[in-house]
């Protein structure tokens, strides 16, 4: 079950692939499962036995559900509270586990499949976090993939259920179905044209949460949002995927009309923009990660909209992951400070770009 996440950190998730319908702007969807066991109590009550017991329980669970064959895929489980810093963080980098279940403290895991579609996280807010993620706008199979998924954990546990409310979670928002129904959006043409700071507030009233790239409290880096149900109760499975599936087209006709506007009213600035963005990624020698957010948003408009012709999406899809710092470290198989990092990422950049590389230092 071992996993080397340096070799990992080669490769792409799938939720960056590029790929599946609606894929230059819809980069993934993603469906996650809040459940918890109904003989211990929630992780905010906990005691450190209490949940040293219930990853015991749910890591024992998941060997037996291995051995017997029964999953579908290849699975690794990691035992987070013994992972370094660094590789927690690569972890979040990837998608794979929360912000929060990296920081915490105290006996939890991560169960991932070696495709990276899924991931179970063990005592994160919930005793259980189930996540399923597919590239391009996809929520039914992701939907078919967490079901079976949930089904087989529920015929191994018992889970914390009421007739009268559903699941019972940790948080109150997320009882009832625990289901969190997300698209991540890449929205550069209605940040350029000001228009996204409305249409976010028609999001909100129609009960859609907005995030960032990394979810709950992130910054929208660049330009990529992350639209969800805020209500989990009240309303069944199917209709909360319908509610955010109904809204995407709506999104990406918006998104697409913004880009129209700017090639007919403004041609020239958007294509300096992408050209300059471009230009600046292939040949700077030190960039920040938030500038390189920023700089490759523009660089995957320009793809798509046919500015740039001798880059791939899967290509710019990568580079936003592999240029985060874990991710940088991990490549370079080395622990790089804040100002190495710069330099290495503006390396891997202009080498990834087309842009000039160096030829290594020889020795005398
Ligand atoms: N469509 C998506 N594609 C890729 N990653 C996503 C997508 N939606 C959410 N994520 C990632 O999943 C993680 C958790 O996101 P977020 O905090 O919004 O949701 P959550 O699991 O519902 O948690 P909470 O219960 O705190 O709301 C973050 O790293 C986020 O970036």
């Amino acid at each position: 079950m071992d996993i080397d996440l340096a070799e990992l950190a080669n490769s792409c998730g799938e939720w960056l692939r590029g790929s599946g319908p609606e894929s230059d702007i819809v980069i993934s969807s993603r469906i996650r499962l809040a459940r918890n066991l109904a003989d211990f109590p929630f992780i905010s009550k906990a005691s450190e036995q209490d949940r040293a017991q219930i990853e015991q329980i749910l890591h024992a669970k998941i060997e037996a559900v291995r051995a017997a064959g029964l999953l579908p895929h290849e699975v690794h489980y990691l035992d987070v509270d013994q992972l370094e810093e660094i590789d927690r963080q690569f972890l979040v980098e990837r998608h794979l586990i929360s912000r929060e279940h990296a920081e915490s403290e105290g006996a939890r895991g991560v169960l991932i499949d070696g495709g990276e579609q899924s991931s179970v996280m063990i005592n994160e807010e919930d005793h259980l976090r189930i996540q399923v993620m597919h590239s391009g706008l996809d929520l039914e199979s992701a939907w078919e993939q967490i079901n079976q998924i949930d089904d087989l954990f529920e015929q191994q546990v018992n889970y914390a259920f009421s007739d009268k409310l559903g699941y019972l979670t940790a948080c109150p928002t997320n009882t009832g179905t625990g289901l969190r129904v997300s698209v991540m959006l890449h929205l550069p043409a209605l940040v350029i044209t000001r228009q996204i700071d409305k249409v976010f507030r028609s999001l909100q009233k129609i009960n859609l949460a907005v995030r960032g790239l990394y979810g709950e409290g992130s910054q929208a880096m660049g330009d990529f949002y992350q639209i969800s149900n805020q209500i989990t109760l009240g309303m069944s499975e199917q209709e909360l995927t319908g509610k955010v599936a109904d809204i995407v087209p709506v999104l990406l006709a918006y998104e697409r009309q913004a880009r129209e506007y700017l090639i007919r009213e403004s041609q020239e600035t958007l294509h300096d923009r992408v050209s300059r963005a471009y230009g600046i990624l292939r040949t700077a020698q030190t960039i920040s990660s938030e500038e390189t957010l920023h700089l490759l948003s523009s660089v995957r408009m320009g793809v798509n909209l046919g500015l740039i012709g001798d880059v791939q999406i899967p290509t710019v899809n990568k580079l936003f992951v592999h240029t985060q710092p874990a991710h940088l470290q991990k490549l370079a198989g080395i622990e790089l400070d804040s100002s190495d990092r710069n330099i290495q990422r503006a390396t891997y950049l202009r080498r990834h770009l087309g842009g000039e590389v160096p030829p290594p230092a020889t020795q005398n």
